[in-house]
């Protein structure tokens, strides 16, 4: 940084010292630079300013090696020896003297006899004129140091001026009583404010900031806010903080949040994940059914209850709703009313004003519902909602506006909810543990979901699908799958459904030693199916054999989790570790 600053920057400085020396001494007098450009000279050297010194002369050897140099005859001089217009020199004597600040050298000044007569001046006189020489250089030193200074505040202004400036708070700072001395862009962009605001009053530019909020500072220090210029309108929340300098209150900075920014922002984030129904993989009946319905469902703005077991891909569904309604450039909000404990779940939705409560944030909180607006909310695993949130939930419903704790006004919402749950929420309907009102109010457009078992056509798609993309993630080079493998995931059950599915092939592409999927790669409980088969079988005489097969398959499943397992089904078995062992073999049974 320091080093962009030269003697350049002061050369109008430097010319009027060397024309003041020139005065006092009646002797020429020339400065150069670092480069060694001539920048400042009187009499013969006024026209060559601007041009380079060049070969090697005592000027060089004072810049370079920091020293005064006095030369009294030019023509018998060790320096002048190497002079290369020492032939034609009309010099008769000649004092330098570097320029130097903090230690660097930035160039040098030089007294220059041409006659005789100003020789003797300085033959006469040498030691005095090397000092105040010294002293010159020190004056242009400091000059330049001023210089350095002014550069870099310039340049740290510059760089807070562009740090304020690209903050996404407006931002603006005022004196004690009100008049603003300094704001960034964004704070004339919020506010619509075109003209020059600095010294006008914010109190009347501003007129939601309470006057006298000095005096009573921590009751105003943070606040939400309506601001209203002719038919532009814009909500948000306030804070102010104080300047204290030496213990005294020299004013204030108070930044804005735009409400609508941040709501943008978060469309933005969750842009990056766009679903559409041609993102579902599937095309059994069961799954086109599905996919069916819900495109009619996001034509519609009523509420839509998505239910299916767990991992069947509600959340998926919810967002291809979305994502293919005319409200896909607005918000998808999902909110799982499972993972949040009820006393914060109601804040979360519906938000809270500044001051709601002790230990509510600063400035308040959006609640998920306005950060909704003009979307989708998704309230996932809404069976897990209690009694008394869903009473707030429906009155929000048939109100189509919330209250916000704290507030005392109501905020109409437009907002598309799309529920789900893998509750059967009419069973607690009748248990009483969901609110039939509210439960009629959800479904009114219900979309089922089928497990995997009752799409079982589609599971060679979804495999193919998964092992392409976590081969991908894994950066593994897994292109096939064994048929009895495929065979064997097509038997089994898939209680977690397709999140079990994805589970089991990442797992097996983590495991897979060549680019192929075996048996051996996919854990024990998919291939202990034939308990089940055996069980499920009733009414069908079994063999002795088949018996004792199926209640070996049963004990082997029951303990197929524990780490003794062969140990403990042994056990429930009634037979020794090594019988056991024995039958396995006997009746072919593959286990961990
Ligand atoms: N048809 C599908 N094609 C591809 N991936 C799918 C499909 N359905 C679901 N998935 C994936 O399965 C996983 C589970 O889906 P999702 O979270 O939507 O299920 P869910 O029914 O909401 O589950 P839960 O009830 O446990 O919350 C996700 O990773 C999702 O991407």
């Amino acid at each position: 940084m320091i080093k962009m600053i030269s003697l350049e920057y002061i050369k109008s400085d430097i010319q009027n010292i060397a024309e003041a020396i020139r005065a006092v001494l009646n002797i020429d007098v020339t400065i150069v630079d670092e480069n060694m450009i001539r920048i400042a000279g009187t009499g013969t050297y006024v026209d060559k300013v601007g041009y380079k010194v060049e070969g090697y002369s005592a000027f060089k050897k004072s810049l370079t090696e920091k020293i005064v140099i006095f030369i009294d005859d030019p023509s018998c001089n060790d320096i002048c020896s190497e002079c290369f217009s020492k032939k034609k020199c009309k010099e008769f004597a000649e004092v330098c003297c570097p320029i130097i600040c903090d230690e660097r050298s930035y160039g040098v000044v030089g007294l220059i006899a041409f006659t005789k007569e100003q020789a003797n001046i300085i033959n006469n006189n040498i030691e005095g004129l090397m000092n105040f020489l010294g002293k010159m250089a020190d004056l242009i030193s400091s000059k330049l140091k001023a210089q350095i200074k002014t550069y870099e505040l310039e340049l740290e202004k510059k760089k807070l001026e562009i740090l304020v400036n690209s903050m996404d708070k407006a931002i603006v700072s005022i004196d004690i009583n009100g008049h603003i001395d300094k704001y960034n862009c964004k704070f004339k962009d919020i506010f619509n404010i075109e003209d020059n605001v600095v010294d006008k009053n914010i109190f009347s530019i501003l007129e939601f900031i309470n006057k006298p909020f000095y005096e009573e500072f921590n009751k105003y220090k943070s606040s939400s806010f309506i601001y209203r210029k002719g038919n532009y309108t814009l909500k948000g929340v306030y804070n102010i903080n104080k300047i204290i300098l030496n213990n005294d209150l020299k004013g204030y900075v108070i930044d804005f949040i735009d409400k609508r920014e941040t709501i943008k922002n978060y469309n933005k984030i969750n842009k990056d994940y766009i679903i559409t129904l041609d993102n579902i993989i599937g095309e059994s009946n069961a799954i086109n059914n599905s996919k069916r319905d819900a495109l009619m469902a996001s034509k519609s703005n009523s509420t839509v209850l998505i239910t299916g077991e767990s991992g069947t891909g509600k959340e998926l569904f919810a967002r291809a709703i979305h994502n293919h309604s005319d409200r896909s450039e607005n918000p998808f909000v999902t909110v799982n009313c499972a993972a949040i404990p009820d006393n914060l779940l109601e804040s979360e939705l519906f938000g809270y004003e500044e001051g709601a409560f002790t230990g509510a944030k600063k400035g308040g909180k959006l609640g998920k519902f306005e950060l909704a607006h003009k979307g989708t909310i998704f309230l996932d695993e809404i069976g897990d909602m209690s009694l008394h949130l869903q009473a707030k939930l429906l009155r929000v419903l048939q109100e189509r506006e919330l209250n916000k704790i704290g507030s005392k006004s109501n905020i109409l919402i437009d907002v598309r909810i799309v529920a789900a749950t893998n509750k059967n929420l009419e069973d607690m309907v009748c248990k009483g543990t969901f609110r039939e009102d509210l439960y009629y109010r959800l479904n009114v457009i219900p979309l089922r979901l089928p497990s995997l078992r009752e799409r079982k056509d589609d599971i060679s798609l979804l495999i193919n699908y998964m092992m392409k993309e976590y081969s991908e993630k894994l950066g593994k080079k897994v292109v096939s799958i064994d048929d009895k493998v495929v065979k064997t995931m097509v038997d089994y059950k898939w209680p977690g459904n397709i999140r079990e599915l994805q589970n089991i092939i990442e797992y097996s592409i983590n495991m897979a030693p060549s680019s192929v999927i075996t048996l051996n790669l996919i854990p024990n409980k998919l291939k202990n199916i034939e308990c089940e088969e055996i069980i499920s079988n009733d009414g069908i005489i079994s063999t002795l054999e088949q018996l004792e097969k199926k209640e070996i398959l049963k004990a082997l499943n029951k303990y197929k989790e524990y780490k003794k397992d062969k140990e403990l089904a042994a056990k429930a078995l009634g037979i020794s570790r090594a019988t056991l062992y024995r039958k396995l073999e006997k009746y072919n049974i593959i286990s961990k």
